[in-house]
């Protein structure tokens, strides 16, 4: 196993030392982060992205019963005996789906189709290519083994086994299960209730002309769907002004019915920049306000009254970036899901890096070949800028840069983390 040689985002940024490193801020988030009450019962097929809330067993054997696993023949292999060929009549037909068997006759076979149950007294499925049929006859050539072609009732499942355990996020492969393990509708937590605020007078609402000083809005389209891929969660978005009075009471009003307000931009340190004295008017408890992490250094999180905060920087790439590391984190406390962690893995530089030591910088990055040893090498972008966005549709993750690292070699390790977490 490779060792972590370097914490992520450990160390002090060059400007301010109360920033934290990101894993600090990640086990400040499942210390300060408890789960939102409720639960409800939804059916499986809607449930992508809830998590369970009652783990799932079996109610029965999967499969229920042995059935064919090839479209052929039912046979008995003990009228296979000495040497072959065997020659055998057909008595009757089963097609899956059908519950009413006929009764299979020592000596005989029955056809049988995929999925259809085995007939009491047979043992094997012949597949159709490997017999010769000639009207009500099949002539057998090599010999089954008993067994073959067959699927075993409960060999996927057992009556009562546990097959999604509680707390886990729900996913198409979970799905799969549930539904076989006959859980047509699964008990799962609430969604969390999210309220995004999009802070900023030259943020343009998508649709409108721009002012010779707007821009379009990026972050509310962008947060809404990384959102919605984590799943789980409803979101409403609101637009907020560049005031500290009206964002005092829009944060007010959001919080009393969201379980997480999000907000982005207006938390650095300008004049304009009015979300952290709008929280702090209203008493709310910051638990981190400043992470050593480049883009995305402002990103904050706190609790007003029952709804937590999480602060995004109004730069897109830094909003996408830090929602990327934080927000799954916070979803994954607020609905009671326990399998969440990081998914960081180590892969090798495409070519060698020079950058300012400070804060732990995150570089988009894809996955562009494998080293002579099985590593993956990821092509790095040279410079990460807060603003620029043109370079997420080809990035597959981000690289971790530690913060005290001044320069890389190429083929260097270095911890990546793909996009697509749940
Ligand atoms: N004197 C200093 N200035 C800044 C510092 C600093 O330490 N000292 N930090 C810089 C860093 S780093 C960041 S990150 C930004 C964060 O600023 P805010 O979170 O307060 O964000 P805003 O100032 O509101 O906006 C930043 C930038 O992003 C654009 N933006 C905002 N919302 C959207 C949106 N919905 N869609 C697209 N683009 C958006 C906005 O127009 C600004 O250009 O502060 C630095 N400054
Ligand atoms: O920390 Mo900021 O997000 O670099 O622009």
């Amino acid at each position: 196993m490779i060792q972590r040689f370097v914490e992520a985002g450990c160390g002090c940024d060059e400007v301010a030392a109360h920033l934290i490193s990101i894993d600090e801020a990640l086990s400040r988030i499942a210390r300060e982060a408890s789960p939102a009450t409720g639960h409800e019962t939804v059916a499986v097929g809607s449930a992508s992205g809830r998590v369970l809330a009652q783990s799932v067993r079996a109610e029965g054997h999967v499969p229920p019963f042995d059935n064919a696993a090839m479209d052929g023949y039912a046979i008995r292999t003990g009228d296979l005996l000495g040497a072959g060929p065997w020659t055998l009549p057909i008595k009757g037909r089963i097609a899956a789906g059908q519950a009413t068997c006929p009764v299979f006759e020592k000596g005989a076979a029955i056809q049988i189709f995929t999925g259809a149950p085995m007939p009491y007294g047979a043992d094997a499925v012949v597949m159709q290519e490997h017999v010769h049929r000639d009207g009500d006859t099949i002539r057998v050539d090599h010999a089954a083994f008993a067994g073959a072609h067959v699927r075993r009732a409960g060999e996927d499942m057992t009556k009562g086994q546990m097959i999604v355990p509680e707390g886990r996020r729900l996913g198409a492969r979970d799905i799969a299960a549930c539904a076989a393990a006959g859980a047509s509708r699964v008990r799962v937590s609430r969604p969390v209730r999210i309220a995004l605020l999009v802070t900023g007078d030259e943020v343009a609402r998508a649709g409108t002309a721009l002012s010779r000083a707007g821009i379009r809005d990026v972050n509310t389209p962008m947060l809404f769907s990384a959102i919605s891929e984590t799943g789980g969660a409803e979101c409403s978005t609101h637009r907020g002004a560049d005031s500290r009075d009206a964002l005092r009471a829009q944060i007010t009003e959001l919080a009393a019915t969201a379980d997480l307000v999000i907000t982005t931009g207006g938390i650095s340190v300008g004049e304009e920049d009015h979300v952290k004295a709008a929280l702090a008017d209203l008493g709310a408890r910051i638990v981190f306000s400043g992470v050593a992490v480049k883009p995305g250094k402002p990103v904050s999180f706190g609790q007003l009254e029952s709804a937590l905060w999480l602060g995004l920087p109004g730069n897109p790439l830094s909003a996408y970036l830090t929602w990327t590391i934080f927000g799954p984190a916070i979803l994954a406390a607020l609905s009671n899901q326990d399998d969440w962690q990081p998914r960081r893995r180590f892969v090798v530089t495409d070519r060698p890096l020079r950058r300012r030591p400070g804060r732990c910088e995150l570089r988009l990055a894809k996955v562009a070949g494998v080293d002579s040893v099985g590593r993956d090498i990821v092509q790095v972008e040279d410079a990460t800028h807060s603003g620029r966005v043109a370079g997420l549709p080809e990035a597959e993750g981000f690289i971790l840069l530690p913060s005290d690292t001044d320069s890389l070699p190429e083929g260097a390790l270095v911890e990546f983390q793909p996009f697509c977490q749940r």
